[in-house]
């Protein structure tokens, strides 16, 4: 963890504070299961960014996705949760906790290809 940062936790997961990367409307962190110490990476998408009325209301079709598939090249997906700091009823994130990915998945080995098409 850095120095001064402070552990927080999100359910049984405690953030170590390592920043594993960003997308668009998303930062992915580590964490750390407190039973069981095991390490995931969690994807806090910021709900509040997402203007478009397609992608809201599309809004779980990827961790859907993801829950359907099993990959070496696809990032298992452990659970979703969506969360607010002050209401409950106005989630304005949805996090999704998956394997943690030990190199950067952008990287594709060219020995390897996935040989499959998502529709
Ligand atoms: N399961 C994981 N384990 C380790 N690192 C991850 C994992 N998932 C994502 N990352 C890191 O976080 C970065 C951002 O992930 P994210 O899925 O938000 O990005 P993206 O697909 O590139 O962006 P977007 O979905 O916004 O187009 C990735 O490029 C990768 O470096």
């Amino acid at each position: 963890m850095r120095a001064g940062a402070r552990a927080s936790a999100v359910g049984n997961y405690v953030l170590t504070g390592r920043a594993l990367g960003k997308g668009h409307f998303a930062r992915v962190e580590e964490a750390t299961h407190s039973l069981l110490h095991h390490k995931v990476a969690i994807k806090v998408i910021d709900l509040t960014c997402i203007r478009e009325e397609y992608a809201r209301r599309n809004l779980h079709r990827e961790p859907q996705l993801m829950a359907r598939l099993g990959h070496p090249c696809i990032a298992a997906l452990y659970e979703t949760m969506m969360a607010s700091r002050r209401r409950p009823a106005a989630a304005h994130t949805l996090r999704l906790h998956m394997r943690l990915l030990q190199t950067n998945p952008l990287l594709i080995n060219n020995s390897f290809r996935c040989n499959f098409v998502i529709t």
